[in-house]
């Protein structure tokens, strides 16, 4: 029934006030209300409608990506929703959320801009920011290439100083140095920023950044020696197809030598080579920015999954009936609370550590301006790590909704298949998330080993500086409540983390070649760097079915007995009975429009069997009754099997 609330006797359920909880998770009252208003704005404004989307085709979607894009530019433009010109502030920024179709204006936003700001020098930032402020340009970020994405100093794209002409000649010298997959480049990008090797008289100086003019701002055409093209369809349906992710080769093109971005390091007119007094590391920066992102986004993704799943599961009923009353609803089920609850709490943690990394990221960045370099690696670590954790975690944890919502989770219209088809590549893009725990592994592994040299550890290593209490820690738990106090939960996940990496550099430690000690022992590494990135996000139900989840860890690093493993797994079904009630009210807390989720199971009002009924007619197969290709294929057929009958 239309305007009915189905879920209303779940609301009336909820033990806390939803609307301050609207403000928690929102971040400030200020941030909530502009939330509201912006995804009410985006809801009502038919340009921005996606129910159709997963039925067009790529050039259709493609369009309609240009199209949306173009309107959002202008919607921001008209109700000035920024102060400045820019779509980096936040009004704007959640514009682009809400209007949730990946497009090549969020690499052009979020990478473009970013490594200009990061890397160019303020003669640079001068001239190129205000056109791409103002999209008189469009850039993306062309790094990755066919032969090499993970390993960035494998690059092989060059760019050969000329003296003569004061120019840098950019070349794609083999097949696998053809720059692969850059977000905006294969039909949209007027420019690019392009990492490739620097080459002076010779000499190899590794990979830097360069802006590079890819299409004519007239007739949009390719420029001399530049090769350009969509690299084909993706994974999924709409999802990241809605992205044309290009490949792009050189061919001795010219630019001139103020496109190297020069705030690292600089080459003379007479190509002398110049390393500014800054790590290396700062040609990096703009991953750094991005990772930082992606952990911010990683609970939206997952907090809709979520909703959808949560709503539904109130909604589903399955079995239980007795005298022709009402089945069970699904989600009154242990396992259905076993597999939710914690992804619910999840996102709640995830959303709470995205804004501490948003602190730290901020740290760095003044600490950088002052010449601070010393919380580098710990930046670093962190949005590796976490983007590696949180991006996991999403990833398997929209999967797990759609098999929460059984059979109508498939169906394009749940909204799962295309969130998970869209969100999965987070996993792989600005880093794999392998390769970045590695990454952490290598700095835990450093600061266990500078332990002995009188290094104290800092920031979420800190711990560390008790190993020898953590060596010693035996869990004193001894009743199921005991695993509610969040120090009993937090030196836990300290003393695991802690031998895991001290298991590790001791094995290390047997190896006469480091690196090749590295290799051998990956596997483990990347699990201690797992307990390292759990441990920084922590808190209640989410630590304690995590803690169930790796009761192998905790058992065999003896730092608690199967017993205390039972307490906490009984203390953890104590808690899901707790949230039960609140469940539909903490997922209303997310404030999401029924436009944004874009799921018929997560409806606000729970009215699902009608709308999925009549969403059902609106399939283009179903046009016509008799279906396209029957007299060709079926009517035949049918005719033979008569004939055969009759024989
Ligand atoms: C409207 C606005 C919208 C905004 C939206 C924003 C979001 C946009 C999302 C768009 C969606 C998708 C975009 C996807 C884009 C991409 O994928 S771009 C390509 C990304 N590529 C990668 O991430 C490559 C991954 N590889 C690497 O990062 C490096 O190669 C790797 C770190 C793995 C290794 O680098 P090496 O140079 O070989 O380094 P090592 O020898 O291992 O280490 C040397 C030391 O450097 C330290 N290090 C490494 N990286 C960094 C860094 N980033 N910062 C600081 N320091 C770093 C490392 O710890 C070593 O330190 P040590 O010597 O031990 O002290
Ligand atoms: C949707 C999407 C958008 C993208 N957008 C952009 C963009 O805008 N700009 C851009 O430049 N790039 C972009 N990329 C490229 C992306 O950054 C790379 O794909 C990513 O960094 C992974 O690199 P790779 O493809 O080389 O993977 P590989 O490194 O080839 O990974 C293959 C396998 O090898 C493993 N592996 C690799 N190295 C190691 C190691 N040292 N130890 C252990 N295991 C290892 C990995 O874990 C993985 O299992 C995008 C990619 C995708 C999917």
């Amino acid at each position: 029934m239309e305007g009915v609330d189905h879920l209303a006797f779940e609301r009336n359920k909820a033990q806390f006030d939803v609307d301050e909880m609207k403000i928690v998770w929102a971040g400030s009252r200020e941030d909530f209300e502009l939330s509201d208003r912006i995804s009410r704005l985006v809801a009502s404004d038919p340009v921005f409608r996606k129910d159709d989307r997963a039925a067009l085709g790529r050039k259709e979607l493609f369009k309609n990506t240009l199209r949306k894009a173009a309107h959002a530019w202008k919607r921001v433009i008209e109700l000035r929703l920024s102060g400045e010109f820019s779509a980096l502030e936040p009004e704007a920024y959640k514009l682009r959320a809400f209007v949730d179709q990946p497009a090549f204006t969020d690499l052009h936003w979020g990478m473009f801009v970013p490594a200009i700001q990061g890397q160019g020098t303020d003669e640079q930032q001068q001239k190129w920011l205000p056109l791409a402020y103002r999209m008189q340009i469009i850039g993306c970020y062309a790094q990755t290439e066919l032969g090499h994405g993970s390993n960035v100093q494998g690059l092989e794209t060059t760019a050969t100083f000329d003296p003569k002409t004061d120019e840098f000649v950019i070349h794609s010298p083999t097949l696998t140095s053809s720059k692969w997959w850059p977000g905006g480049l294969g039909k949209v990008s007027t420019h690019a920023v392009v990492y490739a090797r620097l080459i002076i008289d010779g000499q190899d100086y590794g990979v830097h950044g360069f802006i590079v003019q890819l299409r004519s701002l007239d007739d949009h055409l390719p420029l001399p020696g530049i090769t350009i093209g969509d690299i084909g369809m993706k994974f999924g349906n709409a999802a990241y197809n809605t992205m044309d992710n290009g490949v792009l080769t050189f061919d001795h093109v010219r630019i001139p030598r103020n496109q190297m971005l020069m705030r690292v390091s600089q080459v003379t007119r007479e190509g002398k080579y110049v390393h500014s007094n800054v790590p290396r590391q700062l040609v990096y920066g703009t991953m750094v920015y991005v990772r930082q992102k992606i952990v911010a986004d990683a609970s939206v993704a997952l907090s809709r999954a979520v909703c959808i799943a949560t709503r539904y599961s109130a909604v589903r009923r399955q079995f239980g009936s007795h005298n022709g009353g009402l089945e069970t609803q699904v989600i009154d089920y242990k396992t259905q609370q076993s597999r939710l609850f914690p992804l619910l709490a999840s996102a709640y943690a995830f959303r709470f550590v995205g804004e501490w990394l948003l602190w730290l990221y901020t740290d760095v960045t003044e600490r950088l301006k002052a010449k601070d370099f010393s919380t580098l690696p710990e930046a670093h670590a962190c949005t590796a790590g976490l983007k590696s954790l949180t991006t996991t975690a999403t990833a398997d944890g929209i999967e797990e909704c759609r098999k929460l919502c059984g059979g109508h989770g498939y169906l394009c219209s749940s909204g799962l298949p295309e969130l998970f088809a869209v969100y999965v590549p987070a996993c792989t893009y600005e880093g794999d998330n392998i390769v970045l725990l590695l990454q952490v592994a290598r700095h835990l592994v450093k600061t266990v080993s500078q332990l002995s040299t009188g290094n104290k550890p800092v920031g979420t290593t800190a711990y560390m500086a008790r190993l020898e209490q953590l060596l010693q820690y035996h869990s004193d738990v001894k009743k199921a409540e005991d695993w509610l106090k969040p120090n009993v939960v937090l030196e836990a996940f300290e003393a695991r983390a802690a031998r895991m990496c001290v298991a590790c550099a001791q094995n290390l430690s047997k190896f006469s070649n480091p690196e090749e000690g590295f290799q051998e022992l990956a596997a483990d590494l990347v699990e201690a760097a797992v307990a390292h990135c759990q441990l920084i996000v922590v808190s209640n139900v989410y630590a304690l079915s995590l803690l169930h989840k790796h009761l192998g860890d905790f058992i065999s690093t003896g730092c608690i007995d199967p017993k205390q493993g039972s307490l906490a797994n009984e203390q953890l079904r104590n808690l899901y009975s707790q949230v039960r009630p609140n469940a539909v009210a903490l997922v209303d807390a997310y404030n999401y429009t029924d436009h944004y989720l874009g799921s018929i199971l997560g409806r606000y009002d729970g009215n699902v069997y009608p709308k999925l009924y009549e969403e059902a007619w609106k399939d283009p197969l179903n046009d016509s009754i008799v279906p396209d290709g029957f007299k060709e294929y079926i009517q035949p057929l049918l005719k033979q099997q008569l004939r055969n009958a009759r024989l």
